[in-house]
């Protein structure tokens, strides 16, 4: 006899405590991209995933992105958007959007979903508790001319050099959600634009997060017959880049996943943030929803 649809979900709810059990009390960085927002209806089944993350004893982190919003605001004011090595070149105008953009508007409307299931969320970015400071971006590039490597200005593109615990360490005893913005101050007192996954991923670093979990648009890394790898072993990620099967924006996110898993990540899940509850099936349920990078 089939299942009717009450008896399976029935089924799932039960499967769901040894998970559990498994991540309560345990810190969990969710990075939440800016393609996977936009649908009114997908950002109230994540804000209902993460309320329901904290309600069940783990500690969820969200860092959240923006690219496409502080993309369309820039075309608004009449500044055209660059970027090199997939990072945005950021002038001082640029960078005031873009702290805007994202300390401001798109931070405000995360914490406003998740507060809306009657959780508590907090809105901050890395200036707030002295929690993160960057220094100016050193990335170089391979000039394609001259075969030459060359090192690329990107303005105010910051990388994370500190990460400071203790508002994180505090917020995780209280009934507080961290919401937070890439953008951190620099020691030289200005303000930087960091790529949000190589922001969550310093974040979950610094905290030996349980899991980071990226959501993007693919359902997770996806072989050369485009079906999906349930779990990839940092070798094995790197060998797929090596052969050419992770390629474009996929290249930056999983080395970032490795780069993750080297400062004390156990695992990285990159999965689809455009299907609704991806964060709960993969965290709550037998089948997973995305690709696990182990060591
Ligand atoms: N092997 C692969 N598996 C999945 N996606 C891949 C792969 N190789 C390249 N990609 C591309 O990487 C993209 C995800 O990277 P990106 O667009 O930078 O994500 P985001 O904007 O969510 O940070 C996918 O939409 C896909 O086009
Ligand atoms: C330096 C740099 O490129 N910063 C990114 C920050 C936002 C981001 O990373 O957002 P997504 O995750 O939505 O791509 C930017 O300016 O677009």
């Amino acid at each position: 006899m089939s299942e009717t649809e009450s008896e399976m979900q029935a089924r799932l709810l039960a499967q769901a405590l040894p998970f559990m059990q498994r991540y309560e009390h345990k810190t969990i960085v969710v990075k939440y991209g800016g393609h996977a927002m936009g649908d009114a209806e997908l950002g109230k089944a994540f804000a209902a995933d993460i309320a329901l993350l904290k309600q069940s004893g783990v500690n969820p982190i969200v860092v959240h992105g923006g690219g496409p919003q502080i993309g369309a605001m820039l075309t608004k004011m009449g500044i055209e958007s660059r970027f090199e090595g997939g990072l945005r070149v950021t002038d001082q105008k640029t960078v005031e959007i873009v702290e805007m953009v994202l300390a401001g508007s798109i931070n405000k409307e995360i914490v406003a979903l998740i507060n809306q299931t009657g959780e508590w969320a907090i809105g901050l970015c890395g200036k707030d508790g002295n929690m993160v400071f960057a220094e100016k971006a050193k990335k170089t590039m391979i000039d394609p001319d001259s075969n030459i490597e060359k090192v690329l200005d990107l303005g105010f593109v910051g990388e994370v050099v500190e990460v400071d615990r203790t508002l994180l360490d505090l917020l995780a005893k209280s009934e507080m959600i961290p919401v937070i913005a890439p953008v951190a101050p620099g020691r030289d007192g200005h303000t930087y634009n960091i790529n949000a996954d190589t922001f969550a991923g310093a974040i979950a670093g610094a905290l030996n997060a349980t899991r980071l979990l990226f959501l993007t648009d693919v359902p997770g890394v996806l072989d050369k017959n485009k079906q999906l790898i349930k779990e990839l072993s940092v070798a094995q990620a790197r060998a797929l880049i090596k052969d050419g099967t992770i390629s474009g924006g996929m290249i930056p996110k999983v080395e970032t996943c490795i780069e993750a898993i080297e400062a004390g990540v156990q695992g990285v899940v990159i999965l689809n943030g455009k299907t609704s509850h991806s964060v709960l099936l993969e965290l709550f349920s037998e089948q997973g929803a995305g690709t696990l990078i182990v060591p």
